[in-house]
């Protein structure tokens, strides 16, 4: 499967290729960053420090789309968005990793799906899939006396918060009660709060160092206390996710799936 890797520069964009490059079924046939970056023409693999792979970054994404069956995509929601127009035109495959995006984001990406096969998750590691499942079982198992609070902290780099994980296991959390998130979640915290809303959703936000990412959802009820969590130690996990959910889409019809479908979780 012939994949071509956007913000080919970024943290995740160098993981990336160097996990296509150990991935049996998938190699890079395209590189792109955005136009007026420091490292169009740069060789793809040498700039994630694997040797050249004769794969220049370029800042045209139309015709390098044209030339693949996948596109895997960690970037920012506006070139994501953009990004989904092109991979529906191209009828490939398109793998979303980027964070942050508003409902109008969503809504195009959505638009985009009627054409494309898209995966899209706030996150795509096997660790953090499985613990949304079970952050929904512990929340279907409990009442409203257990306050539900997601704690996640990510490198100095980070620009969006809450964390597309965090999202995640919220949105989990809220499916396991039975409510909407976006009606009971609790973003921000600042001077007199009041008293906990009940069955409300917290989430708190650390940004420091280069933490690549830590999620712990705590279920804290009258004397006791349950923390399901997760630690990241390397970005290749969430890479290993991505080509893993490109050889899946690959050839399947178009529509937006997670990576639950991916793994094989959802409805568990
Ligand atoms: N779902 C998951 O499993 C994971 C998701 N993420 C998410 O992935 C995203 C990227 O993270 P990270 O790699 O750390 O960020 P980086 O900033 O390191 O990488 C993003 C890259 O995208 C480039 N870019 C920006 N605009 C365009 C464009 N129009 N065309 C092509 N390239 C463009 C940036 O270039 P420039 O710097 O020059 O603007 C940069 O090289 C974030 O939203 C993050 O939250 C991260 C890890 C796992
Ligand atoms: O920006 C990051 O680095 C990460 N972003 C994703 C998120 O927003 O949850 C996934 C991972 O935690 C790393």
């Amino acid at each position: 499967m012939k994949l071509v890797v956007v913000g080919a520069a970024g943290r995740m964009g160098q993981t990336l290729i160097r996990v296509i490059r150990q991935t049996e079924g998938v190699r890079l046939s395209g590189a792109v960053e955005r136009a007026g970056s420091p490292f169009i023409g740069r060789d793809a693999g040498e700039l994630a420090g694997i040797g050249m792979l004769n794969v220049a970054i370029r800042d045209d994404p139309l015709p390098v789309f044209a030339e693949a069956d996948g596109v895997l995509d960690f970037t920012v929601p506006a070139a994501t968005v953009e990004f989904a127009g092109y991979a529906a035109q191209a009828r490939i495959a398109h793998i979303i990793g980027t964070t942050g995006c508003a409902p109008d984001d969503e809504a195009a990406i959505a638009a985009a799906a009627r054409h494309a096969t898209i995966v899209k998750s706030g996150n795509m590691s096997l660790g953090v899939n499985l613990l949304g499942v079970l952050v929904r079982q512990a929340a279907a198992a409990l009442d409203e006396d257990f306050d539900i609070e997601i704690v996640e902290m990510h490198h100095r780099h980070k620009v969006d918060a809450p964390s597309g994980t965090a999202l995640l296991l919220g949105e989990e959390a809220a499916s396991g009660r039975g409510i909407a998130l976006d009606e009971h979640s609790v973003r921000v915290r600042d001077g007199h709060t009041g008293p906990r809303p009940n069955g409300a959703i917290g989430f708190a936000t650390l940004r420091g160092g280069s933490v690549v990412g830590e999620h712990q959802v705590i279920l804290a009820g009258e004397g006791e206390r349950i923390a399901l969590s997760h630690l990241a130690e390397d970005r290749t996990i969430f890479a290993r996710g991505a080509v893993k959910a490109a050889l899946w889409a690959h050839r399947r019809k178009p529509g937006l799936y997670s990576m639950l479908d991916v793994l094989g979780l959802e409805g568990r």
